[in-house]
């Protein structure tokens, strides 16, 4: 079979025409061609198209422009109110018309974040078999995984450059949520695309269905996921083989970002492929470089630098020990030696602190505490680590809601006037303490940032504004760069660039916060993926040779050149 390199989906492909114009070619015609979600623009085909396509007739007279388009859509949005029934519309609204669903949440993206991904995007993993309308993405179940490649065939996309991949087993702070984790791998790729500039028809979502462990879900008639328990060891290792190896034979220029596997399977899964396919894990590796950022932009904030504090991150699955692991790094690049870090960041799991004469899983030996260190301790509870190790931060990773009380907080205050306490778990109702209330507890002092949306906080007439320190500031640049870098691995290195560079785009455009506010989640992209591309090329990974020796200046030229816009191309039959 020859390759063909211009089409990008067996349904269309893209040309110049010799106006210099790019124009759609679509293979389909006709009513089908209005069923295609990449391709249907509804009443937006001009009279001409509707003629040439076989569209005549099928449509209602008027011809809208897309801005047209987005604004109805949008006063209907606005009628709803609850926000799993927006989450609902939008996502119909994306299975209907991309580039409308695309345009309207690029409008509107401070406001639709919260419902197509964290928090309401856990809603509709927990109800997703009852929301299930269309299909969307790549499912690979124990019934499919030996026809791996055969379903992998049968995408109708023939250039994936981005594909996030979850077996549902630690679906944020909610855990095993089996088939309805295909909800996340979905609403991740929105993102990829409204701020990371990845088109579309470049992103798969994919649901590895290894089974569940909840027997409440294998119970319940109406879920669509296989009712099983999940494959284990060796079974669940060569499933995912399976997926991998079919994924490179289709798409080699693919790079899978690994999302919410619980802890141990996360850093297996992470090790055994990162050298096989260029991937990341999202909650180990973008998670710490977004917490990295976020500290290290309060610590300005305060006046201090990051090696001058002592940090408890409380939580060593994928996301406390990726966060441990980032800022560890981060106390590195400012001279700390191995003992000085030791004794500055301490993790906790759900049995109290990681000490290095405790049994624990192999990811977590790196994190333990000297217990030489924790000698005429009163305690390795959280409360007795702030106050014993003298913590001036508290990171949250143990989706353990209301886990920072108002006395565990007041203990951090206690060694430090300026407190940083950022509750990072998702969703809402996993926070570990409310942004009001650390607020209250700390007069106002403590910096603040949380893993899920808060509104602004007011008190004694100060507002203060709630950074959001989700790995969303990180992964869609992280990937989009690594895409155009065309790498072959990820490196750490790609990672902590782009916590620097997120920590960069916040400290020159908003000094006083700790993170970028949400609307303008494209720019930091941006920014992020220039970083990425440069170490990329700096760390020898980088196969994409026009970018070698371009300045910054070029390297960020080229990346908002290449950001996807959703817009309608004109369509112009095939001969
Ligand atoms: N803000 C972000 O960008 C971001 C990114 C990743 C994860 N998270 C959040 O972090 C939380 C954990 O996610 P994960 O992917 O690491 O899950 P995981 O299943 O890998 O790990 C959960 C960990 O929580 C810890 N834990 C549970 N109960 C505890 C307790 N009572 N005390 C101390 N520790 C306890 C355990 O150590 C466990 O390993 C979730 O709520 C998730 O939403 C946030
Ligand atoms: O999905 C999110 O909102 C962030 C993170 O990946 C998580 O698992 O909580
Ligand atoms: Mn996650």
């Amino acid at each position: 079979m020859t390759r063909r390199t211009l089409p990008l989906t067996d349904h269309y492909d893209v040309r110049r025409g010799e106006d210099g114009h790019r124009y759609l070619h679509p293979l389909v015609r006709g009513f089908p061609l209005l069923r295609f979600p990449l391709l249907n623009k509804g009443t937006a085909f001009t009279e001409a198209e509707r003629e040439a396509l076989g569209l005549d007739g099928l449509l209602a007279p008027q011809v809208d422009t897309l801005d047209a388009l987005v604004e109805r859509q949008y006063a209907e949005y606005a009628q709803i109110t609850e926000p799993l029934d927006r989450h609902v519309f939008l996502r119909n609204l994306q299975d209907r018309n991309e580039v409308l669903f695309y345009a309207l949440l690029s409008a509107h993206v401070e406001e639709m974040l919260p419902v197509v991904y964290t928090p309401t995007v856990g809603l509709a993993v927990q109800k997703f078999s009852q929301i299930y309308r269309y299909p969307r993405g790549l499912t690979l179940s124990t019934r499919n995984i030996d026809r791996a490649e055969s379903a992998l065939a049968n995408v109708p996309l023939n250039d994936v450059r981005i594909i996030v991949a979850t077996d549902s087993s630690a679906i944020l702070g909610i855990g095993d949520q089996g088939f309805g984790g295909m909800a996340i791998s979905i609403g991740k790729l929105s993102l990829y695309t409204v701020a990371g500039g990845v088109g579309p028809d470049k992103t798969l979502p994919v649901e590895l269905d290894v089974g569940t462990g909840r027997a409440d879900l294998r119970d319940d008639p109406a879920y669509l996921g296989v009712k099983h328990g999940r494959l284990t060891g060796d079974e669940y290792l060569r499933f995912i083989d399976r997926f991998v190896e079919a994924t490179l034979q289709r798409y080699p220029k693919a790079i899978i970002q690994w999302e919410d596997f619980s802890k141990d399977a996360a850093f297996e899964v992470l090790r055994r492929y990162r050298r096989v396919v260029p991937s990341f894990n999202d909650d180990i590796q973008g998670t710490g470089a977004v917490v990295l950022a976020g500290v290290l932009n309060a610590c300005r904030l305060k006046g201090e630098a990051l090696r001058d504090q002592v940090v408890v991150v409380h939580g060593a699955g994928a996301g406390g020990a990726g966060v441990a692991l980032a800022i560890r790094e981060g106390m590195r690049r400012e001279g700390l030696s191995p003992e000085e870090i030791a004794a500055r960041v301490f993790v906790l799991d759900s049995r109290g602190l990681l000490t290095d004469d405790r049994r624990m899983e192999d990811y977590k030996r790196d994190l333990a505490t000297p217990k030489a260190l924790t000698d005429g301790w009163a305690g390795t509870d959280l409360e007795s680590v702030i106050r014993e190790g003298k913590a001036t931060v508290l990171l949250g990773l143990s989706g353990q809601a209301g886990i920072f009380s108002e006395a565990v907080v007041r203990a951090a205050h206690a060694n430090t006037p300026r407190p940083l306490v950022f509750p990072l778990s998702n969703p809402t109702a996993n926070t570990e303490a409310l942004p009001a209330d650390i607020l209250a507890w700390t007069d106002g002092q403590a910096i603040v940032a949380t893993g899920s949306p808060f509104d602004p906080v007011t008190l004694n007439g100060e507002t203060h504004e709630i950074g959001q320190g989700n790995n969303a500031f990180i992964f869609p640049g992280l990937g989009f760069g690594a895409i155009l870098a065309r790498v072959r691995e990820v490196t750490d290195e790609m990672v902590t660039a782009a916590a620097y560079a997120l920590a960069e785009y916040t400290q020159a455009n908003h000094p006083g916060r700790t993170y970028p506010p949400v609307d303008e989640l494209s720019h930091a992209s941006i920014h992020v993926a220039v970083a990425v591309i440069r170490q990329a090329l700096a760390d020898g990974v980088a196969t994409e040779f026009t970018l070698r020796g371009q300045s910054d200046a070029g390297l960020l030229d080229t990346v908002k050149r290449k950001f996807w816009q959703p817009k309608y191309l004109p369509f112009r039959p095939r001969e």
